[in-house]
């Protein structure tokens, strides 16, 4: 996973489009207040859980990393205030600068050395990601690929070259390092940029470490009973990366929504892209041995493991793939409402990969549901089509592009 963090290349067609600003106009207040409300009864639910540990679903567990990181957040909004008032005073002082930041402003160089590596690492590994990020800021950009070669780099233990090695004492040891990033005491170059960003965003170490028992989960598990379970493998390998990102993009001072709201939104993102991911994989899972769709939902529908390991469309797997692509596109549509909260320059690469994941889904459903041996993918013409639609979409909102074009 996350070779995309973002991309920007992406497209529906003229009818799609259409359609997707239909679906995206007719959002309404509604639908804000249905997410506050069920914002509302999680934190009901996380009181609740105090009582009886055992009753907590996935969604209500990964929702206090989402509360941990927005609190983070605005802890650290308050101390940059702080530091700020301070600065500006110090300033009219004229005192001297200090040893501590004459020795960053020495080490400046190396870091950004280091900086640059990460960049090249997403230049190579992902392009259309690396080309997403050109539109943010310097800094942004920098900590984004920093952010990105810890994922790749913690993805490529159990899914590259050699992942047959891996066992979880590995896992464990790269966990070690991960705190050491986070304390300051870097083991390599990749992790020096992570060790800088780490200090200039406000990133809980969470989200990171919960990446890592994603990849302890994969080597354990090869079968989700019910979505309960699936859904936190999801958080563990996509959400997390949401969560991660968010600090450093930003959230726009103008936004009038919670950073609770924005972070759940983020977390939704990252679950839509992994359920998509999933679902155009099933063919390509199977022939691993591994089936990640939840077991008690293909018993509803009258399926086993079997019949997935056949790899043959028949009207029960359309009808339960159906149920799952509607799931998916619900996960989409939450994460839609906080996009437009993000900071202006964060907001076009989110909304490009979000349009080109989302319509993954549209291609398995022209595939026929035939997942198992035809690979759903957006076609250059729409990836290209949907730039100047993600970019509308971002600087002047949905609403009112489609009162624009229809
Ligand atoms: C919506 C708001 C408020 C913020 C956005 C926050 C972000 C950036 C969310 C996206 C998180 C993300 C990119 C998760 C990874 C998703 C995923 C399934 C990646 C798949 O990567 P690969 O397996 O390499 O994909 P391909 O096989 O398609 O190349």
């Amino acid at each position: 996973m996350s070779s995309v963090l973002l991309r920007v290349c992406c497209g529906p067609t003229i009818e799609d489009t259409n359609t997707l600003l239909g679906g995206l106009a007719s959002r309404s207040t509604a639908s804000i207040e249905r997410t506050q409300r069920r914002f509302k009864g999680i934190s009901f639910a996380a009181s609740a859980v105090v009582a009886n540990p055992t009753s907590r679903t996935s969604e209500e567990k990964v929702y206090e990393v989402v509360l941990k990181q927005a609190a983070l957040v605005k802890e650290r909004s308050r101390d940059e205030d702080e530091k700020k008032k301070k600065k500006i005073a110090l300033d009219l002082d004229n005192k001297p600068i200090e040893d501590a930041v004459v020795d960053d402003l020495s080490n400046g160089g190396l870091l950004n050395v280091a900086y640059d590596r990460c960049g090249e690492v997403c230049a190579e590994y992902a392009k259309t990601f690396y080309l997403g990020t050109q539109l943010m800021t310097q800094e942004r950009r920098k900590a984004i690929w920093a952010i990105y070669v810890w994922c790749r780099r913690t993805d490529e233990l159990v899914d590259g070259p050699n992942a047959s090695y891996i066992t979880p004492s590995a896992l464990d040891r790269w966990e070690q390092r991960l705190t050491d990033v986070f304390q300051g005491r870097p083991f390599d170059m990749y992790d020096a940029a992570l060790s800088d960003t780490v200090t200039k965003y406000p990133v809980d170490i969470q989200p990171f470490k919960d990446m890592i028992e994603g990849m302890r989960m994969d080597l354990r598990k090869s079968r989700y009973n019910n979505f309960d379970e699936l859904y936190l493998y999801c958080y563990y390998v996509a959400g997390t990366v949401a969560l991660m990102s968010v600090p450093v993009m930003g959230i726009a001072p103008e936004s009038k929504v919670s950073t609770e709201s924005v972070y759940n939104a983020a977390l939704a993102l990252g679950i839509a892209n992994q359920l998509t991911n999933i679902l155009r994989d099933v063919g390509e899972d199977a022939r691993r041995g591994r089936v990640y769709l939840p077991q008690d939902e293909l018993a509803q529908a009258g399926l086993s493991d079997d019949d997935i390991f056949r790899m043959k469309v028949t009207d029960k797997w359309r009808n339960f793939m159906k149920g799952q692509i509607k799931r998916a596109r619900k996960f989409f549509d939450e994460a839609e409402e906080g996009v437009a909260a993000l900071s202006s320059a964060s907001r076009f690469p989110v909304w490009a990969s979000l349009l080109l994941y989302r319509q993954i889904l549209d291609a398995i459903e022209a595939n026929d549901y035939n997942n198992f041996t035809k690979r759903a993918y957006v076609g250059k013409a729409k990836k290209v089509f949907s730039l100047p639609v993600a970019y509308g979409i971002a600087h002047i909102g949905p609403h009112k592009l489609t009162k624009l074009l229809l």
